[in-house]
C-alpha cells in the first residue's frame, strides 16, 4: 500500500523544520518538499497542496490563508500551525485532550488547526476547572507567562543571536538581552482561542514577556479565590486536573504542593520540558489565605507547536497518536 504523502509549506521556518527533523526518521510517511528557489513560489505550492493526503502549514497567517484558499482536492487534510483558522468555526482545534470526544473530531477532520503555546499551557490548567464548576465562567482571570524568544520565530532568533553576538565582541560585560514584557495595548492573537475553548465568559488579561533562552515556556494563572463565596480547596483542584488528564500520555499533572518539583527547593524553570511533546501542569495553593497559581509548563516549540502538530498528524493519518513523539 501506497504510505501517505506529507508537504510541509513553510519547512524552512522554526516550526517546519522542527516538524521535519521529527518526521525524518519516519518509515510510515512520505515527505515531499519544494526546492529552496520554489518554497515560496504560489503556482507549485499550490500544486503541491492539492497531491499530497495531508498538507501541514508553518507559515505566517496571511500566507497560511492563502495556502487554504489554494485547497481545490476535497480530499487533502490541512493542518494549520498559525493563528489564522484556530477559532473559524470549520476548523477543528487540534487539542485532543482538552474535551472528551475532540481527538475523535481530530481524526475525522479535514481542517485542523494546532493550537497556540500560550492557549496550550493556559487552556490545559484552567478547562478541567470551568468544566467541573470549581472555577466559575465569570472569574475574571489573568495570565502571566514567559516564552524563549524562539516563539517569535525567525525575526525575533534573528534578534537575540544578533545581540549574543555582540556581546561576544564586546568580551561581555555580564549583561543579557533584557527579559521583558509585551502585549501591553492587551487583545494579543492568542486571547481569542483561549477564552473560546476555556469556556469562560470574558477574555483572560494576558501579560506575555520573552526571556534571554532559546526554547522552554511557563504559562502562570495565579487565582485569587478569596473573591469567590465558596472557594475550591487546592486539594479539590489538584483532583479535578488530575483525574480529567489520567491516562493521557502527553500532560502530566505534577504531584500537588511538592517542592520537590522545584528546583533547589524553590525554583519552577522554564525549560525543563524541552524537547518533548509534554504540557507540565503544577497546582500551589494555601487555603489559609485561598491564594492558588496554576503553572503550565512546556516547550512552545514541542508541545506549543511541532510536537502537537505530529501528535494532530498521527490522529488524523489514523496511525498510533505517540507515534515518533
Ligand atoms: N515559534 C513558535 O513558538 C510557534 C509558532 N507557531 C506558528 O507557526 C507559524 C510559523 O511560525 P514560525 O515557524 O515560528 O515562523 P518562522 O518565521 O520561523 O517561519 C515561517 C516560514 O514561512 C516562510 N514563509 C513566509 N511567507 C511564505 C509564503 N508566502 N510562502 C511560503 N513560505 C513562506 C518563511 O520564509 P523565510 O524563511 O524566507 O522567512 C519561513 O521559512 C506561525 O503562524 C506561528 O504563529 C505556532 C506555535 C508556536
Ligand atoms: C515570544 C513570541 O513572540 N511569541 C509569539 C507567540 C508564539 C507564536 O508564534 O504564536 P502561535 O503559537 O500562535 O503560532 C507571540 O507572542 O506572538
Amino acid at each position: 500500500m501506497a504510505k501517505p504523502t506529507v508537504f510541509i509549506d513553510g519547512e524552512a521556518g522554526t516550526t517546519g523544520l522542527q516538524i521535519s527533523s521529527r518526521l525524518s526518521q519516519r518509515d510510515d510517511l512520505e515527505i515531499v518538499s519544494l526546492d529552496d528557489a520554489r518554497r515560496k513560489d504560489a503556482t507549485a505550492r499550490a500544486a503541491q497542496i492539492n497531491a499530497v493526503d495531508i498538507a501541514i502549514l508553518c507559515l505566517p497567517d496571511d500566507a497560511a490563508r492563502e495556502a487554504v484558499s489554494f485547497v481545490s482536492n476535497p480530499r487533502v487534510k490541512i493542518l494549520d500551525a498559525s493563528t489564522a483558522h484556530r477559532t473559524v468555526e470549520a476548523w477543528v482545534y487540534g487539542f485532543p485532550e482538552l474535551n472528551p470526544g475532540q481527538r475523535e473530531k481530530v481524526a475525522n477532520a479535514q481542517f485542523v488547526s494546532v493550537p497556540g503555546c500560550y492557549p496550550t499551557g493556559f487552556l490545559s490548567c484552567v478547562r478541567p476547572l470551568v468544566a467541573a464548576g470549581l472555577l466559575p465562567a465569570e472569574f475574571p482571570v489573568t495570565i502571566n507567562a514567559v516564552s524563549g524568544y524562539s516563539g517569535g520565530g525567525k525575526p525575533l532568533i534573528r534578534q537575540y543571536k544578533a545581540f549574543h553576538a555582540e556581546q561576544d565582541q564586546q568580551s561581555s560585560n555580564g549583561s543579557s538581552y533584557p527579559y521583558g514584557i509585551y502585549g501591553t495595548k492587551f487583545g494579543h492573537k492568542h486571547v481569542k482561542e483561549m477564552q473560546r475553548y476555556s469556556g469562560l465568559a470574558s477574555p483572560p488579561l494576558f501579560v506575555p514577556s520573552v526571556g534571554d533562552f532559546e526554547q522552554g515556556m511557563l504559562v502562570q494563572i495565579p487565582l485569587p479565590l478569596w473573591t469567590l463565596a465558596q472557594p475550591p480547596s487546592g486539594q479539590e483542584m489538584y483532583d479535578a486536573i488530575a483525574h480529567y488528564y489520567q491516562g493521557e500520555p502527553f500532560v502530566q499533572v505534577a504531584p500537588f504542593q511538592d517542592s520537590s518539583v522545584l528546583r533547589d527547593g524553590t525554583f519552577l524553570d522554564a525549560t525543563a520540558m524541552n524537547g518533548t511533546n509534554v504540557v507540565q501542569i503544577f497546582v500551589f495553593a494555601n487555603d489559609t489565605t485561598q491564594e492558588a497559581l496554576l503553572v503550565a509548563r512546556l516547550d512552545n516549540l514541542g508541545k506549543g507547536a511541532s510536537g502537537a502538530a505530529v501528535q494532530n498528524l498521527n490522529l488524523m493519518l489514523g496511525v498510533d497518536e505517540t507515534l515518533g513523539l
